[in-house]
């Protein structure tokens, strides 16, 4: 419609009308009419050409041919624009609904954080109101602990006071009996002497007649025995045959006695060389004759025993465990099938079960055992080769079978080619040599030395099996003590063994703070400190063994191990890695 009102008309030509009409104008204005008068004059006059310009333009359109058509275009053009307008309200109407969609989701996600961080903040407060009650909690239990360790202290002062009350009370009674005693012996012996002296005549008087009727009495005997002696002799002499007859008499039973003497000897020396214990054998399972008629029962007991388990008892590392095992499993079928027994080394530390085991492996296979001691073979100088043969002999003769365990067997069995070994001890190893040369089923050896590097090789090619037995480590500690705690402790206590009573504390926890205390140490140690356990039970007032003395007792005998190992000489370190368990603290 802009072109109907002229407004797209060409500025000049416009400007030029409205310049036009405003000398028209200025024309009909007064000249005597100052600025200010025109000027208002100005606001209140009509500008009429524009209207006249469109009523100009509006009779143009009407007679124009196309001036239907073009209110027609500008009319669409007109409702185009409106529904682009349209459009564009219902886009922004569409953002609008966007917009409030996302703020609420918004709205949403803020209050579902602000719920979990309320819910994190209500249960941080629960965790640090809980804390604050166990902290409150266990400072009332500490608390409570410490009174009661207070009212156990002065319970325990009491006692101990009561008891030194009722020692001294005691005491002063034994003085006050004794000094009683002593005055009353004083007096007797003065009243006694004060009788003597007054009795002394008529005492002496008696004393002289016992005396003298004394010697008449011999006297008369003498003269008696003489008479008859005297006679008989008389008689005899004067007759030769009585004469005769005594001589006779006695050079028989004179003959008699040496000829038994000489046979009894011989027996018995049969006798021990078949069944008799040898000299060199410390100590035996097997029963002679003489000690199943001594200790019958004994001997029944065994006879009818049944074989136990080679470990039991024995604490020992897992595997070092399982190869054992293996070992009395091979003997104990080697026996009963009647096979050759293979040739055992143990070797190790001392105190650690080689000789335990080797008892308890003769136990198991139903076998005897004998133990011989190699350091008592060079004592008995030429008579070892003897010794060692009727150790050998003796072992023949069994029926069940010998295990011979030779302990500290490197004291004899050492290199040939060393210069400390004397002539008597090589004999006795070459007689040793000659008995083991062959494997044998009557016999099993077992070595056991803390230095084997020191066998003479012909020794070595003799084993069979060599074991290595090692110090007892953290674990097997622990099960050791827990062993000789129950064995030497807990059952005594549960027996009611008198003047034996144990305190009440976790024993086991106690056993597991030992074994670290106790390192180093070993299994004869440790069952060494079993058995001051009950020293310190016997040595206290009370009988009763408590945990700080059980633990006492360990710090003590860990103290003496390590001065034991301080004591080790540089030669003993160097030569005897075994004594040590290869550690050298
Ligand atoms: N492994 C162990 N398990 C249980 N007890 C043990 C063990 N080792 C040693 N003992 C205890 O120590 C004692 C002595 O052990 P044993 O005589 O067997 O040691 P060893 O190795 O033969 O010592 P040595 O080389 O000095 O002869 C045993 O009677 C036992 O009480």
């Amino acid at each position: 419609m802009s072109w109907l009102l002229g407004r797209n008309r060409p500025q000049p030509q416009q400007d030029a009308v409205l310049a036009g009409g405003s000398d028209d104008e200025d024309k009909n204005v007064d000249p005597q009419l100052s600025n200010a008068e025109r000027k208002a004059m100005e606001a209140y006059r009509f500008d009429s050409s524009a209207l006249e310009r469109a009523a100009d333009a509006a009779r143009t359109l009407e007679r124009s041919r196309h001036a239907r058509e073009a209110l027609e275009l500008s009319k669409l053009q007109e409702l185009t624009r409106q529904q682009e307008y349209q459009t564009k309200i219902k886009e922004y109407e569409a953002h609008v609904e966007q917009a409030k969609v996302e703020q609420k989701r918004i709205d949403h996600e803020e209050r579902r954080k602000t719920l979990v961080e309320e819910t994190k903040q209500q249960q941080q407060r629960a965790q640090y109101q809980d804390q604050l009650s166990r902290r409150r909690y266990e400072d009332q239990l500490t608390q409570q602990q410490r009174v009661q360790e207070e009212n156990l202290r002065k319970q325990e002062e009491s006692v101990a006071r009561q008891e030194a009350m009722r020692r001294q009370t005691i005491e002063h009674e034994i003085e006050m009996k004794e000094k009683n005693r002593l005055k009353l012996l004083e007096h007797e012996m003065r009243v006694k002497a004060k009788v003597d002296r007054e009795n002394r005549d008529i005492n002496l008087e008696q004393i002289r007649l016992k005396a003298q009727e004394h010697r008449t009495t011999v006297l008369e005997s003498i003269k008696t025995a003489g008479t008859v002696i005297g006679a008989g002799f008389d008689a005899m002499l004067t007759d030769w045959d009585k004469v005769l007859t005594a001589a006779g008499g006695l050079s028989l039973l004179a003959l008699g006695v040496y000829a038994a003497r000489g046979a009894t000897g011989v027996t018995s020396r049969y006798i021990e060389s078949r069944i008799g214990k040898p000299t060199l054998v410390g100590e035996t399972s097997r029963f002679a004759l003489l000690d199943a008629l001594k200790h019958p029962i004994r001997y029944i007991r065994r006879l009818t025993s049944k074989p136990t388990d080679a470990l039991q008892g024995v604490v020992l590392n897992p595997k070092l465990e399982e190869r054992l095992r293996d070992v009395a499993i091979a003997t104990k079928n080697t026996r009963i099938n009647r096979g050759l027994y293979r040739n055992i080394l143990m070797h190790g530390p001392p105190g650690t079960g080689k000789t335990m085991f080797a008892k308890k492996l003769a136990e198991h296979s139903g076998m005897d055992y004998a133990i011989m001691t190699g350091g008592d073979v060079a004592p008995m100088g030429k008579e070892a080769v003897t010794g060692i043969h009727k150790v050998f002999d003796w072992s023949q003769t069994s029926r069940r079978g010998l295990l011979l365990f030779v302990d500290e067997a490197d004291a004899f069995l050492r290199k040939r080619s060393s210069e400390h070994i004397s002539e008597d001890l090589r004999a006795a190893l070459n007689a040793f040599l000659y008995r083991t040369s062959e494997q044998n089923e009557k016999f099993m050896l077992v070595l056991a030395s803390n230095t084997p590097e020191q066998f003479d090789y012909a020794i070595n090619d003799r084993l069979d099996e060599m074991v290595e037995f090692t110090l007892p480590g953290l674990e097997e500690r622990e099960r050791l003590l827990r062993l000789y705690f129950d064995k030497y402790v807990l059952k005594p206590a549960a027996e009611g063994a008198r003047r034996f009573k144990l305190e009440t504390f976790d024993y086991g926890a106690t056993c597991s703070t030992m074994a670290k205390v106790c390192e180093g140490m070993s299994g004869r140690e440790i069952s060494k400190l079993g058995v001051s356990w009950q020293a310190a039970v016997y040595a206290s007032e009370n009988g009763v063994l408590t945990e700080k003395m059980v633990l006492d007792r360990a710090r003590s005998a860990a103290a003496q191990h390590k001065q034991k190992m301080a004591w080790l000489s540089d030669h003993e370190r160097l030569d005897h890695k075994s004594v040590t368990g290869g550690k050298i603290e």
